[in-house]
């Protein structure tokens, strides 16, 4: 039986990893706006890609701690249905950037235990999304996108957010079935899982990623 999981694929920097995210089934494209990450886009470069992403697939920008300036200048250059907070943004932040940019607005939060979910409510009611990814480890260059995978178990049972929710943390097309069986979430995102080395999609494993989702 195939069921209805939306997928977004995350770290898009070439037109050929475009066409493979929309060819595969993705319902959503994510493009990196963090000079630290490997998938880093300038917004040239994004607003390029952006024009071969297909009707119906939401652009994603990903951004960390963005300032104002930052997002001023994103929002005029790149072409986007939804932003993507991965930084540690407070509510507060969440529905500035909301009013400001008139965009949906994703927020993401890091798990790493039970305690961690604490902070999900008072995000739920701000943002219009969320995405629940592993906390990154101390130290880490990268707040996500890490190949991370957190204990699923701790969203069984969850009572429901009031917001659309996606999963996110070291999904692959190995285990990305187990995870949504576990967690309930009818939406998944990946990155690092896709990729044959370091910010390098691969048209296969994305084609296989979306098949394991939806299987
Ligand atoms: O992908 C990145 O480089 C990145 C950089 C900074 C913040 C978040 C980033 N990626 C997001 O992290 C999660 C999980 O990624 P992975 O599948 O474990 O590699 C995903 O939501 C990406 O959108």
């Amino acid at each position: 039986m195939s069921h209805d999981i939306r997928v977004k694929i995350c770290g898009l920097r070439t037109g050929a990893d475009v066409a493979a995210a929309a060819s595969a089934g993705s319902s959503y494209v994510g493009f990196v706006f963090y000079p630290k990450s490997p998938r880093n886009v300038s917004f040239q470069e994004a607003a390029a890609l952006a024009v071969d992403v297909p009707m119906g697939v939401a652009k994603v920008a990903l951004v960390v701690n963005a300032n104002d300036a930052f997002l001023d200048d994103l929002t005029a250059a790149v072409p986007l249905d939804m932003l993507q907070l991965h930084g540690s943004e407070t509510p507060t932040r969440v529905a500035e950037v909301k009013a400001r940019y008139g965009l949906p607005v994703m927020k993401a939060v890091g798990i790493a235990d039970a305690s961690d979910l604490a902070q999900i409510d008072a995000y739920a009611a701000v943002a219009d999304q969320l995405l629940i990814d592993a906390k990154p480890p101390k130290n880490a260059d990268l707040p996500g996108g890490n190949g991370l995978a957190f204990d699923w178990t701790l969203l069984a049972g969850r009572k429901y957010w009031t917001v659309p929710w996606m999963l996110a943390g070291g999904l692959t097309a190995d285990n990305v079935a187990e995870a949504v069986r576990l967690t309930g979430a009818t939406q998944v995102d990946v990155s690092s899982g896709v990729e044959g080395s370091v910010g390098v999609k691969d048209a296969g494993l994305i084609s296989a990623f979306l098949a394991a989702a939806q299987a």
